[in-house]
């Protein structure tokens, strides 16, 4: 395998894609739109993360599974667009390849790239750049914000993470709270300060999931009735996933010619 097969041009609905395939046979496929991870299978052939039948794909909407990443904004903590720009916004390709036998590529969003409307409202220079890396069943991924203005920003970032699980109701999640958590219908709790360690536990399958840079964690299923309401999911998907987030919610703020970097890995 040669480093031209690590990452092709795809589509994904109707949207631009990379496919990254590691020599091993892991595989990712990663949305322009939103540098958005859809789809993990490890070289084991397991899909690993969950995307609604009914999320739009053609870049109307932000996409109802997989990674969307969060910026500059966590949920509705602050007056901009809910969950940030990032994940409805076109970045493009840095880098592609292969490393030492991970497939990768790098995205790049700045504010030339954004809709007007987005950069009127968040009048910041900046520059992010996400690095996802797959090889056998492991994915890394490398957030990192940098301020290339004079003023100092806050801001807030999550890799808002949809794990497939076979049932919600069984899964358990380790190292968020004292005792093993376990999700039984609607759940949306913030957890500031967790273990740079946390697991996953569905069935006989468990995920290791390790977080530096992002402090804090979120874990979030919309439960029966939420999902319902939601049009981008059907009513019985929210069993198919949980949503376990790395994430940076507070903190302080960027100073220029200053980066933050979240590392995010799942094994
Ligand atoms: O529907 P959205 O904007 O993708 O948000 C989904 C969920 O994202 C989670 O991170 C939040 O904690 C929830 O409160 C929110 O409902």
């Amino acid at each position: 395998m040669n480093h031209l097969d690590a990452a092709v041009s795809t589509t994904f609905g109707q949207l631009p894609a990379l496919l990254l395939t590691s020599p091993d046979g892991a595989q990712a496929n990663v949305t322009l739109y939103g540098a958005h991870l859809i789809s993990w299978r490890g070289a084991d052939g397991r899909e690993r993360l969950f995307c609604s039948a009914k999320s739009a794909l053609d870049g109307s909407k932000a996409i109802r599974g997989g990674v969307p990443v969060i910026f500059p904004q966590f949920a509705e903590r602050g007056s901009g667009m809910r969950h940030g720009f990032a994940r409805v916004s076109n970045w493009r390709v840095l880098d592609q390849g292969l490393d030492e036998g991970w497939a990768f590529a790098v995205f790049a969003l700045a504010p030339s790239d954004l809709a007007p409307q987005h950069a009127q409202a968040w009048p910041h220079a900046f520059e992010l750049r996400l690095r996802i890396a797959i090889r056998a069943n492991e994915l890394t991924m490398a957030f990192e914000v940098r301020n290339t203005g004079a003023t100092p920003f806050p801001f807030a970032a999550a890799l808002h993470t949809y794990f497939l699980v076979d049932d919600v109701g069984s899964v358990r999640i380790l190292g968020v709270e004292r005792e093993e958590l376990a999700i039984s219908d609607k759940f949306d709790r913030v957890y500031q300060g967790v273990e740079p360690r946390l697991a996953l536990v569905d069935g006989g399958v468990v995920l290791t999931l390790r977080q530096d840079g992002f402090a804090d964690a979120v874990v979030w299923n919309p439960g029966l009735e939420d999902a319902a309401a939601l049009a981008d999911m059907a009513d019985e998907e929210y069993r198919r996933f949980v949503c376990i987030e790395p994430a940076r919610l507070e903190g302080l703020a960027l100073q220029p010619g200053e980066a933050w970097v979240g590392e995010y890995q799942v094994s």
